[in-house]
Order: structure tokens, then sequence, then C-alpha cells
């Protein structure tokens, strides 16, 4: 594994991920919503097929918020669709922006279930992943998610968590005490400040930050090796450093 001379990963505060968002999708920055979250949801996929083999989990649960996050999850089904495994969608608060509208739409094309029965879902599929909440999270859990949160705190399935794990505090991690740990963490563009507190499996992806904007946040990127999406950055995270 190829990492450049760094010291430590750099962990983003919540308000310094959403800059750097709002950043890259600026007149200045150049991308739409649509491509990031197409890059963002590429490798998610991508970092699942490294992990979870799909002779063994080729059926996932993808589990949608009302955001970004969410649309980031739509995006990983269709990608993990094409790879070979069954995606079904579970996504009980669906937005009517027309992006969302289309990424269900090519979701539909392929088949792909969308189902509201949750506990039935984790009784049927090999491997949950997690995209309900990310880096906009903030407060005590609403209806419904407290109840989706609560069920998946209690399966046994591993979970993969798009950028945070659903509930966590994106600075100050788990303080609740109502999120769950997932087996594996894709942090997206760079890791946000809970992920300090996360031991487990830990990818990095969203290969599309210019090196200007990197160099203007010190973000200190590990180096993608290859053609590849996404970075494991297990030993270079967490309380381990
Ligand atoms: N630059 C990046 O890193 C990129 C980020 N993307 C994704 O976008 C995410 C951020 O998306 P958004 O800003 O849309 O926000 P989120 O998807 O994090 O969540 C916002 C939604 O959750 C709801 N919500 C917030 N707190 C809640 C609570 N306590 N109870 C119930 N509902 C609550 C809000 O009302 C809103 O509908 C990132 O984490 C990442 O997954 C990608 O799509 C594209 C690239
Ligand atoms: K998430």
């Amino acid at each position: 594994m190829s990492y450049r001379n760094i010291m430590a990963l750099k962990y983003l505060t919540q308000k310094l991920a959403k800059t750097i968002d709002e950043e890259l999708m600026s007149q200045a920055g150049g991308f739409s919503v649509d491509q990031l979250m197409e890059l963002a949801g590429l490798s998610v996929a991508q970092a699942i097929t490294k992990v979870y083999d799909k002779s063994r989990y080729s059926r996932i649960l993808i589990c949608c918020g009302p955001g970004n996050n969410g649309g980031d999850g739509l995006v990983a089904a269709r990608h993990l669709f094409h790879f070979g495994y069954e995606p079904n969608i579970f996504y009980p608060k669906q937005t009517k922006n027309e992006l969302y509208q289309r990424l269900i739409t090519q979701c539909n094309n392929l088949d792909i279930p969308f189902t509201n029965n949750l506990p039935d879902q984790l009784k049927q599929n090999d491997l949950v992943v997690d995209a309900i909440f990310g880096f906009s999270f903030t407060g005590e859990i609403r209806a419904p998610f407290d109840q989706v949160i609560q069920e998946l705190k209690e399966t046994k399935l591993p979970i993969a968590s798009i950028d945070i794990p659903s509930a966590w505090d994106v600075e100050k991690g788990n303080i609740s005490g109502h999120g769950f740990t997932p087996a594996m963490l894709i942090s997206l563009t760079a890791p946000k400040l809970c992920a300090k507190q996360y031991n487990g499996v830990h990818f990095l992806g969203g290969r599309f930050v210019p090196p200007k904007l990197e160099k203007k946040y010190d973000l200190q990127l590990p180096l993608y090796p290859g053609t590849e999406q996404v970075i494991d950055i297990t030993n270079l995270s967490g309380e381990k450093l």
C-alpha cells in the first residue's frame, strides 16, 4: 500500500467538511452535486467489494436517509448491482428533488427492489450499507430514523457506514450512545473528527479533490494507488496513531 509521506491523517470539523463540499460545487470549483455523488457512490461500492466478497455477502441492504448521504447510497446500490451483488433499498423518507427521482428511476430500471419492512429485510440480507446521515447530522435523532437506528443497533449483520456512522456526532463520535459501531467506515473526501474514535476497517474514497484545494486546507490525503477509487486507511486512522 503506498502512502504519501504523511505523519497522520487530517480529520475535518463539521464546518470544514461543509466548506470543502460547498467550494467544490461553487462556480470556482466547477463540480455539480451529481458528479460528486456519482464518484462518492462508486467509491463506496468499490470499497465494499474489497472487504465483502459477493460469494458470501451477495444480498446488500442499502438504508438511505433524506440527504446527500442517502443519495450516495442510491448510487452505490446501482454500482453494486453492476458488480454482481443483489442490492435492496430501504428509503423511508424520499425526496421529490429531481436528482433523487432520477437515481430512483435508474435503480427501478435495474429492478432493484425498494422495501419498507426493515425488520424483514434485516433477516434476508448479508450486509447493511448505512447511508442514513452524513456530515450534516445534528441534534437528537428524529422519527422515523430513531427507530431505524435502533434496529440497526440491534442487528447482527455487518454494517458499512458511508462517511459517518449514522447518529454519531460528526466531531465527538457516539456521545449520545444511540448510535451503532459499524464494521466498516468509508470516509469521503477526508475523514471527519468522529472517525478518530473508530477502530474498525476504514477506507477513504472520493478521489476528486484538486491538489490546490488539498493544499489550501492542508488535507494531507494519502495517495490513492493506481486507478483505485478508494484507499484502505485502517492502519492510519483511529486512536492507534
Ligand atoms: N464533498 C463531499 O465530501 C461529498 C459529500 N457527499 C455526501 O453528502 C453528505 C452530506 O449530505 P447533506 O449535507 O445532504 O446531509 P446528510 O445526508 O448528512 O443529512 C442531511 C439530512 O438529514 C436530516 N437530519 C439531520 N439531522 C437529523 C436528525 N437529528 N434527525 C433526523 N434527521 C436529521 C436533515 O434534515 C437532512 O434531510 C456527506 O456526508 C456525503 O455522504 C457526496 O454526495 C458528494 C461529495
Ligand atoms: K452514514
